[in-house]
């Protein structure tokens, strides 16, 4: 034992005294010297690289901790310690130390050094490994990825998940964020069927998706829609994503972001692996549509409020932009209690990838919620609990606090009985509209997104539309068989010259066949519901239905290019009537009203958004290309009926003579561009019973096009006994009091 010792004490001291007296060149040269005799390969991995951090030392220090305790030899000395941002300890080699890691069967020889550099006054430190000399290839190739790839893993499993809200009144995230120690996990997340299952997948999918979207060149993020009544684990699911994911949350509140520009400034200052949350979309800002914000007009008497806040084009561009490449794993997700609200270009594919709708519980529900609060996986009183919650709508969140109020099973299970039944009784009065399954959907292109919920609840919330309803349906000659009374309307408003509520349990695009059938006895029905839906503006955006009005007019009046937005507060103009006031339509070009959202969702056969949303949903080309199939053939079938117009060839133009600069040269090119517009706006200014008086045409388009019949863009001033016409580019439009139908001339 003490002649070791000494051995020991005399090659330190030897191996000081080589270090003291052998320059460090000579040094060099006799490493190199041995080397060459050696099998052995050794590389070097300093602590920085080419001036800045070394991110293969980084990781080092974690892999190899994280293995000091599994290989067979264990190193004389680690270095253990935790910090706040971290949730369990962690471990690395100390200086000086050895240990051997065994990949592929393969030896790996490490070593830990480090050396204080006194003209420096720096530390410089370095990993070693050392390996057989024929493993150089494999070595490069695999086992230093390998240690990238698993010390990443490792580091995201143990860092604390942060949230961080916009500082209030400045442009900015709260700047150190605060440690999320939010409890929900899948494991405790109330969720119906397979949809939990399904949820978990895709976040795992989109987690392990690097390469893949590389490969299709999108950015690496995913979007997420949860819509659902309130209570119904939104916020939850969120809380269970980051947990799950390890997921930074970055709670964004929109009314408080003063600008699109300070909003891309909140993007670009979010870290990778993160979620930005918007919570409750719909309500928490007005989300000005892109063209009609963005072209005020001059002729337009109403004054306009001043452009403040975030726009929607702001918000598309943040998340769907350029900018929302500059980062990595990212997810964003959308919460709001009425997805109609919520304009169809933040919906689409690319922008929400998925939508889940959160719904009010099941007893597949109530059951996992009672063995979580309870620990009771069944009881005598699940039968009555299964009966009555088929019966009536309650949140998982009113379930929960039931079951938190009293441990004992029977006595909170009877506390919930109580509830429903109450609930029962209180829906024999006011019969809420059946709930929506919970699921979950991919974004399509289409109409599917539309939930039959929606429409129920746009009757439900309007008393005007009561009377709409009734109106409707006594000017019908025939009923259609699919309009059924769901009952009386849940506010019980005495206004209501009728209590019952319609609501169509058609698909939307079975609506528009019936409606494109020709069938007259549905187009008052189709005119009511834009009534009911301009009239209740708090309800939400009619974009689909002025969609299958566009459709049939466009069907009706054989007009390729022809859109509708009519709304008549008095809905008494003969299908004729309404026709004659069709207009030419240009995608995402709707100019006037308070709900104009662009129909290109409508009219657009295939975007590449679309298709590449159809083709990212299963990555196996069978089951993808069949899946893009049939969304196109659904898509050919919806346009027999809509006829969108013929989407342009792509292609490279010069910008022509700087007409597009300014507005009002656009619309003379928009003039210009299309012979029919001044067709159109010949047809229409015949076809009026009464011109009005004061129809003035305002000036011969500039460009003295030979091919239009008219080539005048006209207006009229005067109101044609309560109607106004307003035509031309939006910057020719004249609003009259009563009576709103605005005629757009634009280009095709
Ligand atoms: N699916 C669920 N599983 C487990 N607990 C739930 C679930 N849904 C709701 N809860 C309970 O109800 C509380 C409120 O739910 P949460 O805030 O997630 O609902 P929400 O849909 O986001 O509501 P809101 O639309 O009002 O924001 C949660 O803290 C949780 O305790």
């Amino acid at each position: 034992m003490g002649s070791g010792l000494s051995l020991i004490a005399s090659v330190a001291i030897l191996r000081s005294s080589i270090n003291d007296f052998v320059p460090q060149e000579i040094r060099s040269c006799l490493l190199e010297l041995v080397s060459r005799f050696s099998s052995e390969l050794t590389m070097v991995i300093y602590d920085s690289h080419e001036g800045s951090n070394n991110h293969l030392f980084n990781a080092l220090m974690i892999y190899l901790g994280s293995n000091a305790f599994s290989t067979a030899s264990l190193p004389k000395r680690v270095t253990v310690g935790k910090n706040e941002n971290i949730k369990a300890l962690t471990f690395s080699l100390d200086r000086n130390c050895k240990i051997v890691d065994t990949f592929n069967g393969v030896d790996m020889k490490w070593a830990y050094c480090s050396e204080f550099n006194a003209a420096l006054q720096y530390e410089l430190k370095w990993y070693e490994l050392r390996f057989h000399k024929r493993h150089a290839n494999m070595v490069r190739n695999k086992y230093l990825p390998y240690i990238l790839e698993t010390a990443k893993k490792i580091k995201n499993q143990n860092r604390v998940v942060k949230f961080y809200t916009t500082r209030g009144g400045r442009d900015g995230w709260s700047c150190k964020g605060i440690n999320l120690d939010h409890p929900m996990t899948f494991d405790t997340l109330a969720m119906d069927g397979n949809l939990k299952q399904k949820v978990i997948e895709d976040l795992d999918r989109f987690i392990k998706g690097k390469k893949y979207y590389k490969k299709i060149g999108k950015a690496w993020k995913r979007g997420y829609l949860l819509y659902g009544p309130p209570g119904t684990g939104k916020s939850s699911l969120i809380a269970a994503m980051a947990n799950h994911l390890n997921f930074d949350i970055y709670s964004l509140n929109l009314s408080a972001v003063s600008s699109d520009s300070s909003l891309d400034f909140l993007l670009l200052h979010m870290s990778n692996r993160s979620i930005l949350v918007v919570e409750d979309i719909d309500c928490s800002i007005e989300l000005q549509n892109r063209e009609a914000g963005d072209h005020p007009s001059d002729l337009d008497p109403t004054p306009r409020r001043p452009q403040v806040g975030v726009t929607l084009s702001g918000l598309l561009n943040a998340i769907d932009g350029l900018l929302s490449c500059c980062g990595d794993e990212r997810i964003i997700v959308f919460t709001t209690n009425y997805k109609d609200r919520i304009d169809p270009a933040l919906l689409r594919a690319g922008r929400m990838d998925m939508h889940i709708n959160l719904s009010y519980c099941t007893f597949s529900t109530f059951k996992q919620l009672a063995a979580n609060y309870l620990d009771i996986w069944n009881h005598d009183l699940f039968p009555r609990i299964e009966k009555l919650i088929s019966e009536v709508q309650v949140s998982p969140a009113e379930v929960a606090g039931e079951l938190m109020k009293i441990r004992d099973p029977k006595t909170s299970l009877e506390s919930l009985s109580r509830l429903l039944e109450s609930k029962r009784e209180a829906a024999k009065f006011s019969a809420p509209p059946p709930s929506v399954p919970e699921g979950l959907e991919d974004a399509p292109g289409g109409s599917s997104e539309i939930p039959y919920q929606r429409k129920e609840h746009q009757v439900q919330s309007s008393c005007k539309t009561n009377d709409l309803a009734d109106a409707i349906f006594s000017k019908q000659t025939k009923i259609p068989s699919s309009a059924t009374p769901i009952g009386p309307a849940s506010n019980g408003s005495k206004k209501c010259k009728s209590n019952g509520r319609f609501a169509f349990d058609l698909e939307p695009e079975m609506l528009l066949e019936q409606f494109s059938q020709g069938e007259k006895a549905y187009y008052p029905v189709a005119i009511g519901f834009v009534n009911m839906m301009y009239n209740s503006s708090y309800i939400g955006q009619p974009h689909f239905l002025y969609g299958l009005i566009a459709g049939y007019a466009r069907k009706y009046t054989s007009q390729q290019h022809v859109s509708s937005v009519p709304a008549c507060h008095n809905s008494d103009l003969s299908p004729d009537e309404l026709f004659a006031h069709m207009i030419p339509y240009e995608p995402g070009r709707v100019s006037e009203g308070t709900h104009r959202y662009p129909l290109d969702h409508y009219l657009s056969i295939r975007s590449p958004a679309e298709v590449a949303g159809e083709l990212m949903k299963i990555r196996d080309p069978k089951t993808s290309l069949e899946s893009l199939s049939r969304f196109l053939e659904s898509k050919r079938e919806a346009a027999k009926f809509s006829a969108p117009p013929s989407s342009a060839t792509e292609g490279l133009e010069d910008v022509p003579g700087g007409s597009s600069e300014s507005p009002y040269q656009t619309n003379e090119h928009q003039v210009q561009s299309s012979c029919k517009t001044n067709d159109l706006a010949d047809g229409i200014f015949s076809k009026q019973t009464k011109i009005p008086s004061s129809a003035t045409a305002i000036g011969p388009a500039s460009n003295g096009i030979k091919k239009s019949r008219s080539n005048g863009l006209k207006k009229s001033k005067s109101n044609l006994s309560t109607r106004t016409f307003c035509c031309g580019h939006p910057k020719a439009k004249i609003r009259g009091p009563n009576y709103k139908c605005y005629i757009n001339f634009l280009s095709d």
